[in-house]
This record gives structure tokens, sequence and C-alpha cells, in this order.
């Protein structure tokens, strides 16, 4: 992407709709938005999409003694080349040059934009017309990209064929693929907060726990707990500064 001369064309004093899930200190915090006049200001878009089955069965594939809730749903991340995690998807250059005069046309693009990163990035998808859940826009950076976000409920069967799919993707830009533990062990701890310690792309979190409240896979308060923990054991982890013996 280059660096754009353009002034600020979103106004990071509106707080409104401020994603709830980013700590107060988080360097950058991302704002929801539904304005389409201001989405055609924004000279960067970029679109991902959460792919995600859910089993008619729950199954156990980790300690299903410590599990207070299986796991029925499958929400497949990606190891980025940066080492974060994050969803399928990039920039959707289309709409940079030529940005559409209506909001569904502008839609459309999109959808047409994440399908084909999907399919570059997975081999998977290249038709697939995913639905538009949200999109949002990062504060307090120079950056002016508008960060939308695309759902698309795969059945199991090709929830299990996609890891071969990306296998044998020529992609240099996902070095591997995760689901996402949708639970907490017993010790309050693994699981899914210990999961939201790692570093993810963009609002990637945002859009994760978003996803997983809309459809219902968790509810609010488990969300929330995950979040808290996730958070409290990132600044423990900050506080640590002695260095590993052999490297010192
Ligand atoms: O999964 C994501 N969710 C939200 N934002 C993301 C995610 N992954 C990257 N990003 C951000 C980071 C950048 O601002 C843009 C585009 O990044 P990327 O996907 O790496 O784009 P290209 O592959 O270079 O087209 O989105």
């Amino acid at each position: 992407m280059e660096e754009t001369q353009s002034s600020k064309v979103v106004d990071s004093s509106v707080a409104a709709h401020k994603c709830p899930w980013t700590p107060p200190n988080h360097p950058n915090s991302f704002v929801d938005c539904d304005d389409f006049e201001m989405m055609k200001k924004c000279p960067y878009h970029a679109a991902h999409l959460m792919l995600w089955s859910r089993d008619e069965k729950p199954f156990s594939p980790y300690r299903l003694e410590e599990i207070p809730l299986p796991m029925q749903t499958k929400i497949l991340m990606q190891v980025r080349f940066d080492g974060s995690f994050g969803f399928p998807g990039g920039f959707v250059d289309e709409v940079e040059s030529n940005m559409p005069s209506t909001f569904p046309e502008f839609l459309s693009l999109l959808q047409q934009g994440v399908s084909r990163e999907l399919f570059e990035e997975m081999n998977f998808g290249k038709d697939m017309r995913p639905s538009y859940v949200y999109s949002c826009y990062p504060t307090g950076k120079e950056e002016q990209v508008m960060l939308h976000f695309f759902m698309c409920q795969l059945s199991p069967a090709q929830m299990k064929a996609i890891s071969w799919c990306s296998i044998i993707s020529t992609s240099d830009e996902v070095v591997g693929l995760s689901l996402v533990p949708l639970f907490t062990l017993n010790d309050g701890r693994r699981g899914l907060p210990t999961f939201l310690t790692n570093s993810f792309a963009g609002n990637a979190v945002e859009q994760l726990l978003k996803s997983i409240l809309t459809e219902g896979i968790l509810s609010e308060e488990e969300v929330k707990k995950a979040y808290q923990v996730a958070f409290q054991l990132l600044q423990k982890r900050g506080a640590g500064t002695q260095a590993f013996e052999f490297i010192r």
C-alpha cells in the first residue's frame, strides 16, 4: 500500500461505536462504521472473511474431562507470514481505483475481492458470496484503512476439506491454519483466554469475538471473561523482564 497525502478522512473523535473488546490502553482502537459516505472517502479498503462450521454433534478434540463446553463450532483462522493470527483476505484494490456510487455495488466488489483473496491464499471459495457483517476503521494511526468483515458458514465436510486445500496453496502469506479453541479449561486460563493472548492483525480479535457473539457460539459473559483473563495474562507477561539463561 502506498503512502497517501490525503487529509484525515475519518474523525477519530467519533467514539460512538468503539469496539467493546479493545482494552483501554490498546495502541489501536477501532470504531465501527456504517456510513457509506465516510467509507467512500477512505483511500484504502481491506476485506477479511471468517469461515466457520457447526457440527451436528459436539466433538471434544482436547482433554474432554476438563472441558465444560465441548466444541461444536469450528472457526478457522490463519497464521500469517508475520506470525500474527488473522482471517483470509486483504486489500481490495478495485475499490481504491474505482469507488462505486452505491453501497450494494460497493459490497459486491468487496465480496468478489475477499473471495479472490481466499482463493489465492487457500485454493478454495473462488465463487463464494460471503455475508457482510460490519466495517471498522482504526483511530490514532496515519493509515486510513477501512476494514470490512464477512462471514461464511461451511458444512462440516467443507471445513474438513479446506485444510487439504490450503496445504497445497502456493500463497507465501499464510504459514498455517488454526481452529480457535472455543472453550476454557478448568484453570480458567487455557483455551480461548490463552489463544487471545496471541498477536492479531488489524482488528481480527474484535472481528472474532463479535462473530462468536453474533452467532451465539458463546455467551457474552463467557466472551467477556475470556477476554479479561487474556488481558491479565498479557499484563503479567509484560511484567517479566528476566531473559532465559541460555540467551543471557
Ligand atoms: O484478519 C484480519 N482482520 C482485520 N484486519 C486485518 C486482518 N488481517 C490483516 N488486517 C489488516 C492489516 C492491514 O491494515 C489490512 C490488509 O492486510 P493484509 O490482509 O495483510 O493485506 P494484503 O494481503 O497485503 O493485501 O488489513
